[in-house]
């Protein structure tokens, strides 16, 4: 049983602060949201001041993934669990939890170097959340969406996820590969009914951006096709099209973040029951659609 129950904030930096507050603001559609950097962007879905932060810096990249725990008890749990693992975990102070609109965090690096935050307590702000094209952002204790990772040691990631943070495996996809690569399984995990909240790909180099692709899920099909509509409008590369998902059941479309990262967009994903579930391989990542042939490559591929 895993302590972290969702995905809850994920900040990244960028070169190009005035590309990602059109993307941000007038594309996808996230409400404005406070916090105490005048220079960064906050993007609001739901009561959280913040799911997602952007601020500025020399290269895009990823710069801390923040996974929620019920309380201190549970974050003492953790902490204890990395530490015995071999991973230093600093906790952080209390202005920069603060900062981060919580009660108490702690850090440490994934094995790929990412830095993982994992905290209690978030603050709320609980001015109606006024997206610019009423869209509404389905988070609650499914958390902020999902996150897929580019790793160089798929299997240490895999272990440190699982028997270290306690996530449960969701199933895996075997990307299509020559015979002589050997297997390569992207790895869907979970900590709620999400069906993943993190995914792991296989990828050759370390790095930045350090992401392949966040999602984010609203509720209906309708907000979705109108986010698709503002995306190729406004001239932003779509990366995917419109598409449903095997595993998820989501209905989704990725559209290219500034900084060479996705981000997926969508409605439908399906609850998973742990009580009843097993841990399945697709193979095929959707029904219909998903066609990534316009895609522009990936910076972490
Ligand atoms: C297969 C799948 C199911 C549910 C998801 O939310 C999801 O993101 C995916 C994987 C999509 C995935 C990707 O993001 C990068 C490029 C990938 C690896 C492909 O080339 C096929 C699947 C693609
Ligand atoms: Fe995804």
């Amino acid at each position: 049983m895993t302590d972290l129950k969702a995905l809850g904030y994920v900040k990244v930096q960028t070169n190009d602060m005035d590309r990602w507050r059109t993307f941000a603001f007038d594309v996808l559609g996230f409400a404005e949201g406070s916090g105490p950097d005048p220079d960064a962007l906050y993007l609001r879905m739901d009561e959280r001041s913040s799911r997602i932060v952007v601020v500025p810096g020399e290269t895009d990249e990823i710069v801390a993934i923040g996974w929620e725990v019920r309380d201190h008890a549970a974050l003492e749990r953790v902490r204890e669990s990395v530490e015995r693992a071999g991973v230093a975990v600093k906790p952080l102070s209390v202005e920069e939890a603060d900062a981060r609109r919580v009660e108490e965090v702690i850090t440490f690096q994934d094995p790929n170097g990412t830095a993982l935050e994992v905290f209690h307590g978030a603050v709320l702000d609980h001015s109606p959340v006024v997206t610019p094209f009423g869209a509404k952002f389905v988070t609650g204790s499914q958390g902020l969406g999902h996150a897929v990772l580019p790793v160089m040691d798929p299997n240490a990631s895999f272990e440190f996820y699982t028997d270290v943070l306690g996530f449960l495996p969701r199933g895996a996809f075997r990307i299509p590969t020559p015979p002589e690569v050997g297997p390569v399984r992207l790895r869907f995990l979970g900590i709620n009914e999400r069906h993943h909240s993190l995914a792991l790909i296989p990828a050759p180099h370390a790095g930045a951006p350090g992401l392949i692709h966040i999602m984010v899920e609203v509720d209906t099909l309708d907000a979705v096709g109108q986010a698709l509509d503002r995306v190729v409008k406004d001239g932003f590369s779509v990366s995917s099209t419109l598409g449903r998902h095997t595993n998820d059941k989501m209905i989704s479309f990725y559209v290219r973040a500034p900084g060479g990262w996705d981000i997926e967009f969508g409605t439908e994903g399906t609850k998973v029951d742990e009580a009843h579930y097993s841990s399945e391989e697709i193979t095929a990542d959707s029904y219909w659609g998903h066609d990534w042939s316009g895609s522009e490559p990936l910076a972490a591929m």
